[in-house]
């Protein structure tokens, strides 16, 4: 897509990865210090090591520092912190760990609809029961408490609804939830006494003016002791979003509040079947908790690299959102953070029995003219969930500014045409 990657977490990985580069005056002398310490932390000073299953112990303690800035000084315990592949492999791990049961006392995880297909993945791999709430399209993607306990509800007949899941930033809605909403769904999940899963992996990609990023896990705590002596929560976060946008690496850490201690044994035995996280993803974790701070050699270079990203994507997201609002027969809510548009489409009656001659979904058939017609890939709305007889399509605004405009141009020319031919 075009992205630069972070030059600041690059040299640390390479430094870490072929130390006899730390003699090099090519590179900075704080890239040098991060990458002593992290080779330090790993033990015979090689990235070609296993570490621990729960990641080096040096990284967690940077995580923790890290959320504790992020969250205005709410502790966090290295302890609590598990560095994993990804933040795939932390969702899967603790799922993993919850569900259990059988028949009607199956474990019930709530996802919201739209979802992302890792969650619906994991949890059919898994023999749980997936339980839908959706999120409110009419009022930005919001997270409606009336519509959980609906949901929760209706699952209690057949399953045992024990998980409550969060993307927030929405992938795929693209929605920055306000703290009210947080707030009532951790009041929920307190009330109905359901494990918490926050994926928090777009916290820094947070575009529209008046939206702010609130953890969960800050809020639980502004709650009170009652919430967060009580609540059972888990988060998530990434390298491979956010400015930095390093899925390659596989690095990511979630963050266990509240689990019981035989239960966390268990989670770091769960773990340890996969031996370790990636010792380089782990590295360049530890560069997204632990970047050049003022004073520092590459602060300047890194913060105006990372402004450069950031200021890049909300202006793709505004051009997206801009573009979206002008075409007849798409409606598309304002794109707050994440890294995609998911606009609602209006499919003529025509086209919807053509796709049913194909055994198609609608929004598929309409996904595959685009594709066929203009050789442009998105996803259709039926891959993530959505309200019945509604469509709609998930598109990234990744690509670079110009090749953004042409696309969608190119989306818009397709669109009308397609309405033409279906009128
Ligand atoms: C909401 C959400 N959670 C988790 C992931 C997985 O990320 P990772 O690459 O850290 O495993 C993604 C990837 O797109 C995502 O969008």
């Amino acid at each position: 897509m075009g992205q630069r990657p972070i030059t600041f977490l690059r040299q640390v990985v390479a430094l870490c990865t072929y130390p006899n580069l730390l003699d090099s005056p090519s590179f900075p002398e704080d890239a040098k210090k991060r990458a002593k310490r992290i080779l330090q932390g790993c033990g015979g000073n090689s990235l070609g090591s296993y570490t621990s299953s729960q990641g080096i112990n040096c990284i967690r303690e940077d995580v923790a520092s890290y959320i504790e800035r992020r969250d205005g000084g709410v502790p966090a315990d290295p302890d609590n912190i598990y560095l994993t592949t990804g933040a795939s492999d932390g969702i899967s791990a603790i799922l993993k760990i919850l569900i259990s049961g059988w028949g009607k006392s199956r474990t019930g995880v709530m996802i919201h609809i739209p979802q992302y297909p890792l969650y619906s993945a994991a949890i059919s791999e898994l023999d749980a029961i997936q339980v839908n709430y959706y999120l409110d399209e009419e009022n930005c993607w919001a997270l409606n408490v009336d519509e959980l306990r609906r949901a929760l509800n209706e699952a209690r007949a057949y399953c045992n609804p024990k998980v409550l899941c969060v993307i927030n930033p929405g992938n795929p809605t693209g929605q920055v939830q306000s703290r009210k909403c947080i707030e009532d769904v951790i009041h929920f999940a307190w009330e109905e006494k359901l494990f918490l899963l926050a994926d928090e992996v777009y916290q820094d990609n947070v575009y529209s003016e008046g939206c702010q990023f609130h953890s969960f896990k800050k809020i639980l705590y502004e709650m009170g002791p009652e919430y967060y002596n009580n609540v059972e929560l888990a988060s998530f976060h990434s390298t491979s979003k956010g400015y930095m946008g390093e899925c390659g690496y596989r690095g990511g850490y979630m963050e266990v509040i509240n689990l019981h201690p035989e239960i966390k044994g268990q989670l770091v035995k769960l773990l340890s079947v996969r031996l370790c996280p990636p010792v380089s993803g782990q590295a360049a974790m530890d560069i997204v908790v632990n970047p050049p701070v003022p004073g520092e050699e590459s602060y300047a270079q890194f913060i105006k690299e990372k402004e450069s990203v950031l200021n890049n994507l909300a202006k793709k997201a505004k051009l997206t959102e801009d573009m979206f609002s002008k075409i007849p027969g798409i409606h598309c809510n304002p794109l707050q953070g994440a890294m995609y548009a998911f606009p609602r489409i209006f499919i003529p009656s025509k086209a919807i029995e053509e796709a049913k001659a194909h055994k198609m979904a609608p929004d598929m058939f309409y996904c595959m003219k685009l594709l066929e017609e203009t050789g442009i890939c998105v996803v259709p709305g039926s891959g993530f969930g959505q309200r019945e007889g509604t469509y709609h399509f998930r598109m990234t605004i990744l690509p670079p500014v110009e090749k953004l405009k042409i696309l969608l141009e190119k989306i818009k020319d397709f669109h009308i045409k397609f309405l033409e031919k279906y009128a």
